[in-house]
């Protein structure tokens, strides 16, 4: 289309309406707002439009488009209103058409009037209009915070005869309509976001963590059936748990059949590992933050306390707790609520707190480590689950599913205990608790898939356990310091350039320099690619 007659035609004065004085606009605008506020559809939104629309001016046919910038394509908020131009896809997106009235009001952000279709005989987007009866036409664009999010379109059989006035009021009222369109995209986003994330959630609540699959916890000791029997007791009621035991023995599984069998089990089960939470940044872990609460605070966050609303929270190896979260625990178990690092406002929660540790609390309660009213609260029930050297009886049964179930999750043949290799099993003395036969019934099925498991098999890798227990573990700084003497072996006491240690161990040769001080490191020592000693 001509540039020319396509500005000659969208250049209107600005004069006050004859028909619509300031009162009566107002009135049209707030009766238009009230109808869409409360829609929560693209097509109910629409609707509620069309019909608010219809009852102060007339039209023929009513269409929003909605303009995508990255494919610069078109698609229709909702189907038309009116009178349906034949050609025209009212499901499909549609690439933004060269010379259609719409790309005209997309690329130039203001408004086009046609007021004569018949002049435009030459577009195409005209002429399914001409041939369904249309003869005028006023397209608006619809700007949110200086964004295009698209246009709107009202078309005429017979041109109004008020048509400046028309488009002095359609123009207030599109850019109502891009205000509405905006929130309804946002909204529906939003919804899509949230909907996504509960799928999620319901994913990982079901699938989660397979090792405390409820069908995958095995025993066969009178010891744990009563541990089970109390569970089931204590489960559907609110009290807190404190389960004790030595690690691996199976706490974190109790905590969470507990969760399960309880009326919570559709909310999370979440939980804490007191001994991983920094110091510096544990409250805001806990309880959240405000957005801009400390440096680096961009985003509001949501603490695991907020997380478990409704649900349970698990606090594992508690006895680790520093004393001032311990008091703070208090507070929140006590009132039911907390407040946001950097944020006044209470936030009221309703969780249930199952606790757990290896360590003797009565102990730290005496000796001043952990609080005697915590400690209280937190035990309304204790449950204490055995070590497995304890419950013989679960030996046995525990190797056999075990196998049977990481084969099956590894795909591979399970291999087969000998009596005699069951029975150095049962009698051996599981520091490591379950957590350890699992480790053994693994390393097994690598490494023996399908074949029969001899008493001699069994020493061989127990044996090995043993031995990973007793080699010391070095400090950090001591296996800094090997580390270093490696590398400076094998570079022959060259750090920098391309075969240098510096290069080797992925640090700049300045901050090597600055450790082998540090360690008192000379590396003219290491230029025979030999060790000092
Ligand atoms: N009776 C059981 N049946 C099957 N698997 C078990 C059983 N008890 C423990 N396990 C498995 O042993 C591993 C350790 O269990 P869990 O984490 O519950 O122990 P824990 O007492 O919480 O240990 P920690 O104190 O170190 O956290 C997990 O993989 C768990 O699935």
């Amino acid at each position: 289309m001509g540039k020319q007659r396509g500005n000659l035609e969208r250049k209107y004065p600005t004069r006050r309406s004859m028909h619509w004085n300031l009162e009566t606009r107002y009135r049209i605008l707030l009766s238009i707002n009230n109808a869409i506020i409360t829609q929560t559809s693209r097509v109910k939104l629409f609707q509620a439009l069309a019909t608010e629309i219809h009852k102060h001016f007339r039209y023929d046919r009513l269409s929003i488009n909605l303009y995508d910038p990255e494919t610069e394509s078109l698609s229709y908020f909702a189907a038309a209103d009116g009178i349906a131009p034949e050609g025209i896809s009212s499901k499909e997106s549609r690439p933004l058409a060269k010379g259609s009235v719409a790309q005209m009001v997309i690329t130039s952000k203001s408004p086009v009037i046609i007021e004569d279709l018949n002049r435009y005989e030459d577009l195409p987007s005209v002429i399914s209009m001409l041939d369904s009866g249309l003869t005028a036409t006023m397209a608006f664009p619809l700007m949110v915070r200086n964004r295009i999010l698209g246009s709107v379109h009202f078309s005429f059989r017979k041109r109004p005869e008020d048509m400046h006035d028309l488009v002095e009021v359609l123009t207030d009222v599109s850019n109502q309509v891009a205000i509405a369109v905006d929130n309804m995209l946002n909204y529906v986003a939003l919804a899509k976001v949230n909907e996504n994330l509960e799928r999620q959630k319901r994913f990982l609540m079901v699938n989660g963590n397979d090792a405390y699959h409820r069908d995958h916890f095995f025993y066969a000791s009178p010891a744990m059936a009563e541990i089970m029997s109390q569970i089931e007791l204590v489960a559907d009621t609110d009290a807190s748990v404190l389960i004790t035991g030595e690690t691996g023995t199976g706490k974190d599984y109790l905590a969470r059949t507990v969760h399960n069998l309880s009326s919570r089990r559709d909310h999370l089960f979440v939980k804490i590992n007191c001994p991983a939470l920094t110091e510096s940044l544990i409250e805001s872990e806990l309880f959240g933050h405000g957005k801009g609460a400390f440096t680096g605070a961009h985003v509001q966050r949501v603490g695991r306390f907020e997380m478990g609303n409704g649900g349970t929270v698990f606090l594992d190896e508690v006895g680790d707790l520093p004393a001032n979260l311990q008091a703070k625990l208090l507070q929140v178990i006590q009132d039911g609520e907390f407040e946001r690092v950097g944020e006044s406002r209470a936030i009221k929660v309703n969780i249930r707190i199952i606790a757990a540790t290896n360590q003797d609390l009565e102990n730290s309660m005496r000796n001043g480590s952990f609080r005697r009213d915590l400690y209280y609260r937190l035990n309304m029930v204790t449950i204490h689950t055995p070590r497995l050297k304890d419950r013989p009886e679960d030996i046995a049964l525990l190797v056999e599913r075990l196998t049977k179930l990481q084969a099956k999750q590894m795909n591979r043949p399970a291999p087969e205990y000998s009596d005699l290799a069951l029975e150095k099993l049962i009698h051996y003395h599981w520091p490591g608790n379950v957590r350890e036969l699992k480790n053994l019934v693994i390393r097994l099925v690598i490494l023996r898939p399908g074949m029969r498991i001899s008493e001699a098999d069994i020493d061989k890798i127990l044996s090995t356990f043993q031995t990973e227990q007793q080699i010391p573990v070095s400090t950090l700084a001591d296996a800094e310091r090997t580390h270093i003497e490696r590398a400076l072996i094998k570079c022959k006491g060259v750090l920098g350039g391309p075969h240098g240690a510096a290069r080797l161990l992925g640090m700049p040769r300045s901050t090597l320099q600055y450790r082998l001080r540090k360690f008192g490191l000379n590396p003219h020592d290491y230029q025979r690619g030999e060790g000092t000693s």
